[in-house]
């Protein structure tokens, strides 16, 4: 975690924060943009205040029942928090001026019944565990504790501009130290606490931040030079320029997205990665499907789902979130399921996939899909687990189209 306790300043930032995520309802990344803007921060102390925002919103209940703070009190109680955070790994506590100290006796009495209760340790709210524990049985337990852990940082390499080893390379030199992933040929994993975007490597297009996971879901697309693709929810593109990558320039490749602001942020990206044959459009109703109808080798809906595989990295979605939300998605991915499947082509792959852990999201969409539709055939699929992995959580599944 850290060696070394945070500054007074950099304890008031994680503390400003927290408040904006918990008490406005913001999002993590846009909580640091905010706060960090006009900020000389160096990059090494800017890693150090997102390792511990991030680490606190991973175990937040855990935390706030150690400090007994609420989560709505962060801006008032939020330096006992911090405090209380300091102790827990065994650091020296911030030289904060006007903190909140701890009852270190009421402390370890709370210590000891949290490490007591499981769910509580790994920083899973109530709704959440109940959720994995119907979904996922005795298999939840792990993910759960998997999930509460500091994602690694890991890079895609750009094909289309550079080799793995060049971008290894490369990036030394510019101060940023990597090792390469085992089993994803085309990760490197960030060792160091750089600042990635700044680099010339970034800025020439030979990498993007990208999961391990993310990676290797992009690849089971297996797009060849000169197919047609479609990148049916594609987002800002990550895994599109991935595709694209795989296909070296060559064939056509359609990213669509019902945003039209993800899909220019996608072209911004694809002309920094020379990826020109990539061409971006907007769903604006289901005509756009239907014109495509048996037009591609290849289908990727990576529909829109929980997220419940990547909390690691999006820790306070956790707090944000309600059970409520998933059989609304569910039913989101059964129409997408059903409707864009109709453009893969006679012998063309259709490949399903989501960031969650939760069956519901994931196989039995497959096969209540396959049981009423004769016209696919399974081929193959994959849990890629956070606890076996140490990546994000994701699942992809495979099928073929055998006729029209
Ligand atoms: C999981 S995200 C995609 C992430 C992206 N593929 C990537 O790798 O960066 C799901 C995407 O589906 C989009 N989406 C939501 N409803 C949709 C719909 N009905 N049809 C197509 N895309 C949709 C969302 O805007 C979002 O960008």
């Amino acid at each position: 975690m850290l060696n070394s306790p945070l500054s007074p300043s950099s304890t008031e930032l994680v503390i400003n924060v927290l408040d904006m995520v918990l008490s406005e309802g913001k999002p993590l990344d846009r909580a640091y943009s905010h706060h960090f803007s006009g900020l000389q921060l160096a990059p090494s102390e800017q890693a150090r205040i997102t390792v511990v925002a991030g680490d606190i919103l991973r175990r937040l209940n855990l935390y706030c029942y150690l400090s007994d703070v609420k989560f709505e009190e962060m801006s008032r109680m939020g330096t006992r928090l911090l405090n209380v955070w300091h102790l827990f790994h065994e650091l020296d506590l911030p030289k904060m001026q006007y903190a909140l100290q701890v009852d270190e006796k009421e402390y370890f009495d709370r210590l000891e019944k949290a490490k007591a209760q499981p769910a509580l340790w790994d920083g899973c709210p109530e709704w959440l565990d109940t959720m994995g524990q119907a979904q996922l049985g005795e298999a939840w337990a792990k993910e759960r504790a998997a999930l509460s852990t500091q994602p690694k940082r890991y890079l895609r390499v750009n094909l289309l501009k550079c080799t793995r080893e060049e971008l290894g390379k490369k990036l030394r030199n510019e101060q940023v130290q990597t090792k390469e992933v085992e089993g994803v040929d085309t990760a490197l994993e960030v060792t160091s606490d750089s600042a990635l975007f700044r680099t010339e490597s970034f800025k020439k297009g030979w990498f993007e931040q990208q999961d391990a996971g993310s990676q290797l879901v992009a690849t089971a697309v297996d797009a060849k030079p000169g197919m047609r693709v479609i990148d049916a929810c594609a987002g800002a593109g990550g895994k599109t320029l991935s595709i694209a990558s795989q296909m070296q320039g060559k064939g056509r490749l359609l990213a669509m997205d019902v945003e039209q602001w993800k899909l220019d942020s996608l072209k911004q990206r694809a002309r920094r990665a020379n990826a020109h044959n990539v061409e971006t459009r907007i769903i604006a109703s289901s005509k756009t499907i239907k014109r495509l109808k048996l037009s591609a080798d290849r289908v990727l809906l990576d529909v829109p789902c929980s997220g419940l595989g990547v909390l690691k990295r999006n820790p306070d979605a956790k707090w944000r979130d309600t059970p409520e939300r998933l059989p609304v998605l569910v039913e989101l991915q059964k129409h997408i399921l059903q409707s864009y499947s109709r453009m893969v082509k006679v012998g063309g792959i259709l490949i399903y996939a989501t960031c969650s852990i939760m069956p519901e999201e994931n196989r039995d969409q497959i096969d209540a899909f396959l049981a009423e539709n004769e016209h696919f055939k399974f081929i193959e699929d994959e849990n890629i687990s956070v606890a076996d992995s140490g990546f994000d959580g994701f699942y992809l599944a495979k099928l073929e189209r055998i006729s029209e």
